[in-house]
């Protein structure tokens, strides 16, 4: 969770510190949490269709579980308790959770919930999808209120068949919405067995996020047709088995990194997943990196040497943005970010947070429109410092550089990785990195 300081700067909540020391890496396989993506849209397909509890999330261990997939199994369980009183439901700093949450209790008869969360969190937009919630199922009895920000309040009709069947939502500022509202489609057209629709509007941003929420619902027997910029959920056949889950491309991101300056492998590297993070595969190919499979099943190497600088774009691949600015600090040429204003809309300020680590590495940014052209140090420091503002992505980010340039990090608020890889620092630690506390 993100504050600010005396002058105005973002910081941590935690005044925990670590000292991180990459000087003594050995080759070793290192392994991704489940993708909590794929995981959240599971969770509600599954409490939807009678696979509950979801056998493949049952599988994880407790403490592995990213806290996001914790949030929306928590929200899923209250939702199917009977109705009686509000229920409440902290989605801690869980953008999606919460978002996807907000529409399962507007669509499940009689539901009445008080949804809480971090301060970061309820200054994250959310109302149009608030709005387009209101509009659809407002006629039908919907009410939903907010706090300044938490709680958010929402008590769902009983009967929504006579309402018009479709949610209208801008595509511009979260792909979430859309893919919540898709899933809240789902959960009618179980219901009153009648097509229900998503228009987007506009333009969709990270719209491989959509794309995953279609794959699951297909996955999950759901046909959807797609008509130019309209989603409609328009039949049902149980599959014959209930879908397992992926390893995180997100976190495979900071993984292949580790990997490939330790001289060790990746696991759970399971390229049949239809997550947008996948994109790191061909990114790193880009500058020269490549990954050969190796020994069981979803099981890689990294090797190469970098040549040039990269390209990527956060109307792809939002969240792995973080991560290749850190590959980008030890790459013998200029790198350029596009489309990074989304990154302003996550757990913290991203955009400000990578331009923080950058130039904390003794790297250099100029900020162009939309436009990021990172250059790094003509030589890499000995040691450095970041504050992760309770930024899980910077956390990791900042850890990958350390790694990747062999500089001592002292890094404040390390837990909050806890959200999408809580087993991260563990996973840091089998590749040789000596992680002590700071006083
Ligand atoms: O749908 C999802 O699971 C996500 C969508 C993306 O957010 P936006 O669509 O808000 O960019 C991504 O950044 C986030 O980590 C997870
Ligand atoms: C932005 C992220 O997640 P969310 O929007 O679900 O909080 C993320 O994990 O980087």
């Amino acid at each position: 969770m993100a504050g600010v300081d005396e002058g105005g700067a973002p910081v941590s909540m935690s005044t925990r510190r670590i000292l991180l020391d990459p000087s003594h890496l050995v080759a070793s396989p290192l392994t991704p949490p489940v993708s909590k993506s794929d995981a959240q849209r599971a969770l509600v397909l599954g409490h939807l269709t009678g696979a509950w509890p979801l056998p493949s999330v049952q599988a994880e261990s407790d403490e592995d579980l990213p806290a996001d997939v914790r949030v929306l199994r928590r929200g899923v369980e209250a939702l199917r308790l009977p109705a009686g009183p509000v229920r409440d439901v902290d989605c801690a700093d869980g953008g999606a959770p919460f978002r996807i949450l907000a529409t399962q209790v507007a669509v499940t008869p009689g539901a009445r919930v008080r949804l809480t969360g971090t301060p970061r969190l309820g200054e994250r937009p959310h109302g149009p999808l608030f709005t387009s919630l209101k509009d659809a199922l407002g006629p039908a009895g919907l009410t939903l209120t907010e706090g300044q920000p938490w709680p958010v309040e929402l008590s769902a009709p009983t009967d929504t068949s006579k309402v018009s069947p479709v949610f209208r939502v801008p595509g511009d500022q979260s792909s979430q919405y859309a893919s919540s509202l898709l899933l809240g489609c789902a959960a009618l057209f179980l219901r009153e067995r009648r097509a229900w629709s998503v228009e987007i509007e506009g333009t969709l941003t990270s719209a491989g996020y959509l794309e995953l929420t279609l794959t699951w619902l297909e996955r999950f027997g759901f046909e959807v047709q797609k008509s130019d910029s309209r989603y409609t959920v328009s039949g049902y056949t149980p599959p014959p088995s209930v879908p397992s889950l992926p390893g995180d491309w997100s976190s495979l991101g900071y993984l292949l990194l580790i990997a490939w300056k330790a001289g060790g492998t990746v696991e759970r590297a399971d390229a049949a997943s239809a997550h947008p993070d996948q994109a790191i595969l061909r990114l790193i190919e880009q500058v020269g990196l490549g990954t050969t499979p190796t020994g069981p099943a979803h099981t890689s190497k990294v090797t190469g040497r970098p040549a040039g600088g990269l390209r990527a774009s956060g109307k792809e691949c939002p969240d792995l943005l973080p991560t290749l600015a850190a590959l980008a600090c030890v790459l013998p040429a200029p790198s350029t970010l596009t489309d990074v204003g989304i990154l302003r809309l996550k757990e913290s300020d991203r955009l400000e947070g990578i331009r923080d680590l950058v130039s904390a590495y003794g790297g250099t940014t100029e900020l162009q429109g939309e436009i990021l052209h990172l250059t790094p140090p003509a030589a890499p420091p000995a040691r450095f410092t970041m504050d992760s503002r309770g930024d899980h992505r910077l956390a990791m980010t900042a850890a990958t550089l350390s790694v990747l340039s062999g500089a001592t990090l002292v890094l404040t608020g390390p837990e909050c990785v806890e959200k999408s890889f809580p087993g991260f620092w563990r996973q840091l630690s089998r590749s040789g990195a000596r992680i002590s506390e700071q006083p």
